[in-house]
Parts: C-alpha cells; sequence; structure tokens
C-alpha cells in the first residue's frame, strides 16, 4: 500500500473538489510500507529539499476520518468572495439604489450644475426651507442633446459612468448629465451590509475559523509501548529532581525545595502560578538529551505536520510555550479547575489507562455572556460540549482560548503529555524577524490567533512598563526604552479589550463540536506512516519545540521578555544544545 496513493487521500463518498490534490501527488514518489526506511533518527542523509513538496502533503491523509479544508483554495476562494462583497456593496447596489432627482427639470438642472461643479462629497441642498445633508455618491448619466428625452427628463438610453468620469462627460459639447443620486441613508446600509458580509465571511466562512475556533480534535500520538517509555522518562526525572532535593539543604539551592519533597517526591507542584498542576517540564525539569531527542523526533514526525494539516499553518511557525508531563493522582492532585492554557493550540496526549474517572471536559462559553454583570460566573455541566476521554496514545488539540478542565480521577494515576503551542508570524530566531509563511488567513483573521496577539500586545505593554519601572530612578526619562505600548493605559485598555472581544466572538459565532480525525485502531499503520514519511522527506524549517519555551513574541514580532525559566536555566539550554 503506497500512502500517497490518490483513490486514498480521501475516504470514500467524501467529495473531491480539489483539483490542486492532483497536482500534489503527481509531484511524490513514495516507497511503499515496510521499505527500509523505518528510524527517522536514523535517516537524515535521505532526507530532500521539500521545495518540490506540496504545501498540505500529509502522510496521514489516507487516515483521516473526516474531510480537511485544502486551505490554499478555500483561502483563495475567501479572497475571491471578499472582493465580489466588496464591489457588490460598495459599487454595484449603490449604483441600482441611485434615483434621479425627485425635483422639477429646473431644478434639476440646477443640481446638476450645483453637482458638476463640487466633488463627490457631500453638499448641502435648501429643501422646503430646511438645510438637509445629502449625496454622497452621484452617479452621472449622459444623453445627447438631441436624442429624444422623456417627459421626466430621463433619457432612454443611459450609460453609467461614476461621477469623476463627468468632466470627460461635459467636454462632449453633445452630452448633457444626469445626475443620479444615492441617498445617505442607503450608503450608510451598504456600507453596514458590505462589513457584516465581511465579519461574516472572516468569521464563519474562513477555512482558518470554521474547522479551527471551538472544534476539539482526536488523533494517534503515541503507542501504548511508547507511553510506557515516557512514563518510565517521567518517573525517572522526579526521581532525580528529588535526589537533587534531598542533598541541598533548603530552598535557596533548590527552589520550593520543600514541595518537591512531598508526594509525589520529586513532581512540581507550583510551576504554574494560576492552575498548578503535579508536573514536569521537559526543559526545566532534569530530562536527559536524549529524552528530549527522543520526545522531538516524535513531536516533527507526527504532531508538527498533523497541526499543519489541521489549522492551516506552516510548520516553522509553531513554537512551544512550555511541553511538559502531568500526573494527576486519585488520592492527591486528581483534577484541574476550569481554565484556558497560555498559547494559539494546545496538544494533551494521554500517557496511561487504569485509572477511573478522569478526562477532559470542553466548555461552551455562550452562556457565560448572557449572565452580565457577574463577573464570577461559574461554567454549567450542562455547558459541557465534549467531554474526552480517550484511549492510551491518543492526543487531543485544540485552540488554547478553549475553556477545559482536567476532571476528577477517582482512582488510580492520570499522566499526560501537554503542549502550550503559539502559531508566530514571524521567526523569532532570524537576526531580521522573517516570516514564518503564516498566512493573513490564519493569523490576524483569525479570530482565536488575533486575540491571543492582543493579550500577548497587553502582557508585553505591562512586562515593559514593570521592567522600566524596576529598573530606572526615573523611568520616565528613558526616552529610547519608552515604547509606544508602554506608554498608555489606554492602549493596553485597547489590547485587552480587543481580546475579550474577539474571544468572546468566537465563543458565540463558532461551532463547538468534537471530532475524532483518525480512528483509535489505526494508531499503529497511522504512525508509522507519519514516522516514514518524516524520515524520508523532513520539511525545511521545523517547529521550534525546546528553546522556545522561554520566550514571548511582542504584537510586532520583536522578542518582549524571556521566562524566569530561560533566565534560571540559561547555562543548561547552551550546554543541552537543544
Ligand atoms: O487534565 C486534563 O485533561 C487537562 C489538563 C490541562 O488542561 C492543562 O494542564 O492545562
Ligand atoms: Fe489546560
Amino acid at each position: 500500500m503506497a500512502y500517497s496513493s490518490s483513490s486514498m487521500r480521501r475516504p470514500s463518498g467524501k467529495s473531491s473538489r480539489v483539483p490542486s490534490y492532483s497536482e500534489y501527488e503527481q509531484s511524490i514518489t513514495a516507497p511503499p510500507l515496510g521499505s527500509s526506511c523505518c528510524s527517522s533518527l536514523q535517516k537524515e542523509e535521505s532526507r530532500t529539499d521539500t521545495k518540490a513538496m506540496a504545501p498540505y502533503d500529509y502522510a496521514g491523509e489516507e487516515f483521516l476520518s473526516i474531510h480537511l479544508p485544502i486551505y490554499e483554495f478555500d483561502r483563495i476562494m475567501l479572497a475571491v468572495k471578499l472582493v465580489v462583497a466588496f464591489v457588490g456593496w460598495l459599487v454595484v447596489i449603490p449604483i441600482m439604489l441611485a434615483t434621479s432627482p425627485a425635483s422639477s427639470a429646473a431644478e434639476g438642472k440646477k443640481k446638476e450644475k450645483c453637482s458638476s461643479s463640487t466633488s463627490n462629497t457631500t453638499v448641502s441642498q435648501k429643501k422646503n426651507g430646511t438645510t438637509t445633508r445629502t449625496k454622497t455618491i452621484k452617479i452621472v448619466e449622459t444623453t445627447k442633446k438631441k436624442s429624444k428625452t422623456e417627459p421626466n427628463g430621463k433619457s432612454k438610453k443611459t450609460s453609467i459612468a461614476p461621477e469623476h468620469s463627468s468632466k470627460k462627460a461635459n467636454k462632449e459639447e453633445s452630452e448633457e448629465p444626469i445626475v443620479k443620486e444615492v441617498s445617505e441613508m442607503a450608503n450608510m446600509l451598504c456600507i453596514l451590509g458590505f462589513m457584516v458580509t465581511f465579519l461574516y465571511m472572516i468569521i464563519v466562512a474562513s477555512p482558518d475559523n470554521r474547522y479551527t475556533t471551538r472544534g476539539v480534535f482526536e488523533a494517534p500520538l503515541f503507542t501504548r509501548e511508547e507511553c510506557d517509555f515516557l512514563v518510565d522518562m517521567a518517573e525517572t526525572v522526579a526521581q532525580r529532581n528529588y535526589e537533587a532535593a534531598s542533598e541541598a539543604r533548603d530552598n535557596t539551592t533548590i527552589k520550593d525545595r520543600d514541595l518537591m519533597m512531598t508526594e509525589p517526591a520529586g513532581w512540581q507542584k507550583k510551576r504554574h502560578k494560576l492552575y498548578s498542576t503535579t508536573d514536569l517540564n521537559v526543559i526545566t525539569d532534569p530530562f536527559s538529551k536524549t529524552d528530549r531527542q527522543w520526545i522531538k523526533e516524535k513531536l516533527n514526525a507526527r504532531l508538527a505536520p498533523t497541526i499543519e494539516r489541521l489549522y492551516g499553518v506552516p510548520q516553522g511557525s509553531i513554537r512551544a510555550n512550555d511541553i511538559f508531563v502531568i500526573r494527576y493522582d486519585g488520592d492527591r492532585q486528581a483534577s484541574l479547575k476550569p481554565h484556558t492554557d497560555d498559547g494559539d493550540v494546545t496538544f494533551s496526549a494521554l500517557l496511561s489507562d487504569g485509572f477511573t474517572g478522569g478526562g477532559t471536559n470542553y466548555y461552551d462559553r455562550r452562556n457565560q455572556y448572557y449572565h452580565t454583570g457577574n463577573t464570577r460566573y461559574q461554567p454549567q455541566p450542562d455547558e459541557v460540549f465534549a467531554h474526552v476521554l480517550p484511549q492510551i496514545g491518543q492526543m487531543t488539540l485544540f485552540r488554547s482560548p478553549i475553556l477545559h478542565e482536567g476532571v476528577q480521577v477517582k482512582k488510580g494515576r492520570r499522566y499526560l503529555l501537554i503542549g502550550f503551542l503559539s502559531v508566530d508570524n514571524v521567526d523569532p530566531w532570524s537576526e531580521d524577524n522573517e516570516s514564518t509563511g503564516l498566512s493573513w488567513f490564519a493569523s490576524w483573521f483569525s479570530l482565536n490567533w488575533a486575540s491571543v496577539r492582543f493579550k500577548t500586545g497587553y502582557s508585553s505593554a505591562v512586562y515593559t512598563n514593570s521592567k522600566l519601572k524596576a529598573n530606572q530612578d526615573d523611568w520616565m526619562a528613558v526616552e529610547e526604552e519608552r515604547d509606544w505600548m508602554s506608554e498608555s493605559t489606554y492602549i493596553r485598555g485597547l489590547f485587552i479589550q480587543f481580546h475579550s472581544h474577539l474571544t468572546m466572538l468566537a465563543d458565540l459565532l463558532s461551532t463547538h463540536f468534537f471530532q475524532q480525525i483518525v480512528a483509535a485502531n489505526q494508531t499503529k499503520p497511522y504512525l508509522e506512516n507519519m514516522d516514514q514519511a518524516y524520515a524520508r522527506r523532513r520539511p525545511n524549517k521545523l517547529p521550534s519545540w525546546f528553546s522556545g519555551q522561554q520566550i514571548e513574541l511582542s504584537i510586532d514580532g520583536s522578542f518582549h521578555s524571556e521566562w524566569s525559566t530561560r533566565t534560571r536555566n540559561s547555562e543548561k539550554f547552551d550546554r543541552e544544545e537543544i
């Protein structure tokens, strides 16, 4: 079975409206499954330039149980629809709505004179003794002097031309302009109509929103054996932490040493300030270089292409804010309250089974907005739109602003590998903030993305402000360091308003759904397929899973801060070269 055979690309019975795919397939020659290149770690030399690759050549496509958008094609269609909406609302409909002045022919002539001598801005007219503001658009109809003129002064044969061409028309002696006018009210309605259409298309009809805002997706990430391996890896790291904490005398040499010594020993308990989990971060906790390499290769081969295919973002635009293993125990930390994550996309892979309870609840927050004034509104159980209890090795992928909670584990242990990911429009590691190739439709025109960026803008403004205040005696005097964002509380206020309103819009307008994109019983062949494809053709730009965990980008794409984890561990970072 060749993985890229065209008949396998789409599940049978699904519409195939994608001309671009046939081109993609022609450019791919795939060795059959089971050929020798199975280890992604050993086959670096077999990787070839990916420039010839199709943008959405996704190895696991044959296992998909849903029809994913063809982003390039759909975005072009969206752009075409936006242009049509623009022309329709702002040109065609105003022309259709334009009427001749309802006044007498003589008055009409007077008006013509007036209009031809003024630009197409608003003018005032005296009507019944009152002054009314009129005419933002004028449409000039020209007629031959000698042509038959109807009693109402309208020409039988008319040609419609915008007002700016009236000069030309006037030059021709034989022509006499008749001005049609669009009332201010009709104009406003057209502009409003365009704005509503524009927002509808961007919010609801864009592939980047339709499939991503409030959808929760499930797909395989690890085999059972790999999950066991990861759990062992995490417990070994915890053991290392515990030993180091035992040797240390107090909290000064090891942060939160006392907590580290409490059960489960060696696990962090206060790493996340607001919604603390019992966890181990792959960077700041002592995972070995081999451990990290192993995780990185799996994420490169399986997670990155899935995110790219699902959300329509280039792999090089993905950067992890935080990747960690989390542990719930029925008799210790057993749950996590409803919250949203710090990033654009979250992945969460289940690494264990044999526990009771657990799973993740995803909330539809729409009701929350109807409880106006109740800022402490608690999400209600009936607002859960998905309770996801996957099989071991399966991951869920969702946009981080979706409200979710870790459901209480009643008995046993539940381990997860979790990542909060950012999708960047500039490459933070390039010298000159190079573009990552992220489309506008997947970024500023995507409600979730834009909403998260505005939050980043807010925190970067607050950060800059507080840093300057802390570091400078007279911070107001440090002209060159102050930036426009840190200057104004209004700007910061605006950022936070944009953030919460865009999140609210996405909550209100998006379809909430859960979708298993690859069936759990396909885990083995699916993962093999993904690994082989990765071994054959590694993309030019890969996500930044590790180094990216320490930085934040400000809204304009420049670096704005380092996480304390980086600051505390800079030596280790340099040494490990991750
Ligand atoms: O336990 C879960 O499934 C959710 C965990 C989570 O949301 C988090 O760690 O941010
Ligand atoms: Fe979370």
